[in-house]
């Protein structure tokens, strides 16, 4: 019988918060997702600021990163109402809560000394959304990954290779968020499958627009000031040269790589070339497009693995300039996105964690060992319900 979900997520772009929900039925390639309603709301200047602080060893505070846990999981409990006030559902027909949290550090590999494991944090407590909507709530997805030796993403690969495995056409799914991910399914029978991050998503791009627009604006809107400059060749090679690009999958990276210190090495090599703010935003843009277009090139295309199309979601999906640069680095490849597919590009992330939480609380796996790494499948996500009648939901959609 279906169940009626709510996707949270907020991702490394720190723009705001997706809440979809959807109509979910069965598992596994027998799965029906169905978006009714979307909902997102931006983060404040403030509240992008105070995070950001948080996914940086040299900023953040432990008291800071404690309360942050409880102010958004109130603002996640926000949006959930917000999405149930503006659809056609209360809330007593939903089902249960999946939510992300929110990332502000991820380390995929050990450090040098034994206090440093891989790990990985996301905020936002599920208790508290919880209490605050009377449902239950599956969070903290990437942490059964990791203890299974996987690197805790990308997570999404799971629901590419539900819905986009495709007999006739090998296909890479791009989402450009603010780290961009592939995940590259083989057509037919052919289950090579691959999936990585790919370095930056918007990440570079929002923070260099950011400085230049005097903090006015927070992202390129749809390419329009990238499309104004020419893309200076010599410092988009120089920026090829970081050593993510050439490290062999599997591989993540996140804020802690790609944040405000490496746009400050940016910022200062653009001022030595003399490179004009147009320019300089069109080779960022160009840049961005490279590292997705080289790293097909290098450990898709390279191994002999065919490419068809590459579909394209997240916010850089808008961004016409950066689409432009990626269909021209990937000239034999058919560049499109996901909404042709009819999901939307904004959608499809916080969708996948209604996924996800509907095989866990099946009790199904849900991940793809091969994508992250992992010694093998896991069933991702803790719970919280904080009320009897929440607990209830649980026990009806495990008798469903
Ligand atoms: N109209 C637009 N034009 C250009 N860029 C856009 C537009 N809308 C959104 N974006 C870009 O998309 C970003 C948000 O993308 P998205 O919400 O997919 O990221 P995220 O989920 O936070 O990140 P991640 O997937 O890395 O966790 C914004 O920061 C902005 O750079
Ligand atoms: C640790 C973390 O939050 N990683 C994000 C980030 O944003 C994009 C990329 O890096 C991806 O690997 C992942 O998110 C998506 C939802 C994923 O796991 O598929």
């Amino acid at each position: 019988m279906s169940k009626l979900g709510i996707g949270l997520m907020s991702g490394t772009s720190l723009d705001g918060i997706d809440a979809v929900l959807c109509r979910v039925n069965g598992t596994g390639f027998e799965t029906e997702l169905e978006v009714l309603h979307a909902y997102s709301v931006a983060y404040t200047d403030d509240e992008k600021q105070k995070i950001m602080a948080l996914c940086d060893e040299h900023t953040a505070r432990v008291d800071d990163i404690t309360a942050m846990n409880f102010y958004l999981a109130e603002k996640f409990s926000e949006a959930v109402l917000q999405l149930i006030e503006q659809s056609d559902y209360s809330l007593t027909d939903i089902d249960f809560v999946s939510s992300h949290g929110q990332t502000i550090y991820h380390l995929p590999d050990e450090g040098s000394t034994k206090f440093q494991p891989k790990s990985t944090l996301q905020i936002g407590d599920i208790s508290v959304i919880s209490e605050r909507t009377g449902l239950p709530v599956v969070g903290d997805f990437r942490t059964a990954d990791m203890a299974a030796g996987g690197q805790g993403a990308p997570l999404v690969s799971f629901l590419d290779y539900v819905f986009f495995k495709d007999e006739k056409k090998s296909r890479a799914l791009q989402n450009i968020g603010g780290i961009g991910n592939v995940t590259y399914l083989g057509r037919g029978d052919d289950q090579q499958l691959t999936s990585f991050d790919t370095g930056p998503g918007n990440m570079v791009i929002d923070e260099v627009v950011y400085r230049l627009s005097e903090k006015t604006l927070t992202y390129d809107k749809n390419g329009q000031w990238a499309a104004k400059g020419q893309e200076n060749s010599q410092f988009v090679e120089e920026l090829m040269d970081h050593e993510y690009f050439s490290r062999k999958p599997p591989k993540t990276t996140g804020r802690e790589v790609f944040g405000k210190a490496y746009v400050d090495g940016v910022m200062k090599r653009a001022k030595e070339l003399d490179l004009s703010a147009d320019d300089l935003v069109a080779s960022v843009t160009a840049w961005t497009a490279k590292t997705i277009a080289k790293s097909y090139k290098d450990f898709i295309l390279s191994a002999n693995k065919p490419l068809d199309e590459v579909i394209v979601s997240g916010g850089g999906g808008h961004n016409e300039t950066l689409l432009r640069y990626l269909q021209e680095y990937l000239p034999d490849q058919r560049v499109t996105t996901i909404d042709e597919f009819g999901i939307s590009s904004d959608a499809k992330e916080a969708a996948a964690f209604v996924l996800f939480g509907y095989h866990f609380l099946l009790g199904e796996t849900n991940t793809i060992s091969e994508f992250t790494n992992a010694d093998h499948e896991v069933i991702m996500g803790k719970l919280s319900y904080t009320q009897p009648q929440a607990f209830e939901k649980v026990l009806s959609i495990r008798g469903s």
